[in-house]
């Protein structure tokens, strides 16, 4: 993250509100899927303290900027009418003081550098010509340790363990479209000792607090970069003539689908089987040697898990969309093993759903580690705020978290 943002102190030193100042502060999350905006008012009363999150308004916009890889100018309107959204909810005399920051995610990371920066580009024209603040290093590629440390950052935020005295704090579980992010504060020495390499640990201060956390983003193992690589489409060439079949998908299901700007035929398996035992052993190749099992998972606490978790838990009927739930690991092996029987009878809310379900129940398991009895806290918001890395941005730009 950039360290020589303007701080809000530095914006506010003209501003002409006595008493505690309202700050407000818009980002935008460019993620493989999306691209979202997030307005958030602040009250800060004390500098020494957290500020108060008072309000969020969030809107977002589909497909994401990596969609616009070979159309670039395309990338500035979808800002652009997002920008608008902002206008409407930032009070016209606030919006010279109001900072706007872009930060993209995996879906920009999986570009070259040259298709990505075009993109970045054309965002940067858009913001300068906004009657917005606009920072140094407004508009970024954001690396996958922040990506994780700032929602990390929010969600402990939102729960209110990060003005506790006590440190707890809780993990989160992030699947978004291209990466997936885990992230959370060791109990036990050996965690951080027997990490691969030394990027699975980060460090940072927030107010008078050092945190030392395991964390890590895995580029290429998001819900639909996972699709991908379940279907073997990973590969550069045929993807006009060839079809990509799966044992995970309804055996009479044939289509297009599209990610990142590039569209594949899909299908199930006509002549073959599918099911989960078969999709399981497809799904375990993007996830065997992979991913990393940290030590002490295997009796840790509850875990937020949000994005795709809840998406997928909810399309599956395991909770309701509004009010989220508690579900075990366990509750996502019974699941997926139920939605990959039915598929060839009933037509699935999505025909992927058999693959996605079983993808995470994978990811889960053999992936992370995590033993069936683990509780995930499945949420989309807390406090009425999207969980996501935003806020945790947010807080940073203000308050300098300092990751190192
Ligand atoms: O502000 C946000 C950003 C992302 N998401 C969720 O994140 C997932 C998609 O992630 P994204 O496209 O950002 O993936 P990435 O490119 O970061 O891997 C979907 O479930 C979205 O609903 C969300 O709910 N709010």
């Amino acid at each position: 993250m950039s360290s020589h943002l303007q701080r809000e102190d530095e914006a506010h030193r003209d501003a002409p509100t006595p008493g505690p100042a309202h700050c407000c502060r818009t980002v935008q999350s460019s993620g493989s899927t999306g691209t979202r905006i997030h307005v958030y008012t602040f009250i800060q009363s004390d500098s020494e303290k957290l500020p108060l999150l008072d309000n969020e308004m969030f809107h977002s916009i589909k497909p994401g900027l990596s969609a616009y890889a070979d159309s670039p100018e395309m990338a500035g309107h979808t800002v652009r009418m997002l920008l608008k959204v902002a206008k409407k909810t930032v009070p016209r005399l606030e919006w010279k003081r109001t900072p706007v920051v872009l930060r993209a995610t995996a879906g920009l990371r999986l570009l070259t550098t040259d298709k990505a920066q075009a993109l970045l580009d054309q965002v940067q024209h858009v913001f300068d010509e906004s009657p917005f603040l606009v920072p140094d290093n407004s508009v970024s590629i954001m690396n996958g340790t922040s990506e994780g440390i700032l929602a990390w950052v929010s969600l402990n935020f939102l729960t209110g363990h990060l003005n506790a005295q006590t440190k707890k704090t809780v993990g989160i579980l992030d699947l978004g479209g291209g990466s997936t992010q885990i992230t959370f504060l060791p109990k036990m020495r050996k965690t951080i000792e027997s990490i691969p390499v030394a990027d699975y640990v980060a460090r940072f201060d927030i107010f008078n607090s050092t945190f030392e956390l395991y964390t890590h983003s895995y580029l290429g193992n998001g819900l639909m970069a996972a699709r991908l690589a379940t279907l073997g489409a990973l590969v550069a060439e045929g993807l006009e003539w060839r079809t990509f079949k799966s044992s995970c998908l309804p055996k009479k299901f044939r289509d297009e689908w599209s990610f990142g700007g590039l569209t594949y035929r899909v299908s199930g398996d006509p002549d073959g089987y599918s099911g989960y035992k078969l999709c399981y052993q497809e799904v375990l190749k993007v996830v065997k040697g992979i991913i990393h099992q940290p030590y002490e998972l295997k009796d840790s606490d509850v875990f937020y898990a949000f994005s795709y978790y809840f998406d997928r838990a909810v399309d599956a009927g395991l909770i309701d969309g509004v009010q989220g739930g508690m579900l075990e690991v366990r509750d996502f092996k019974k699941k997926a093993k139920e939605v990959c029987s039915k598929m060839a009878k009933n037509p699935l809310i999505t025909p992927f759903l058999c693959m996605d379900m079983t993808y995470i129940t994978c990811l889960l398991k053999d992936g992370f580690g995590f033993k069936e009895s683990t509780v995930l806290q499945l949420t989309k918001k807390v406090n009425n705020v999207e969980a996501s890395w935003a806020l945790g941005a947010t807080l940073d730009h203000f308050h300098n978290l300092k990751i190192h």
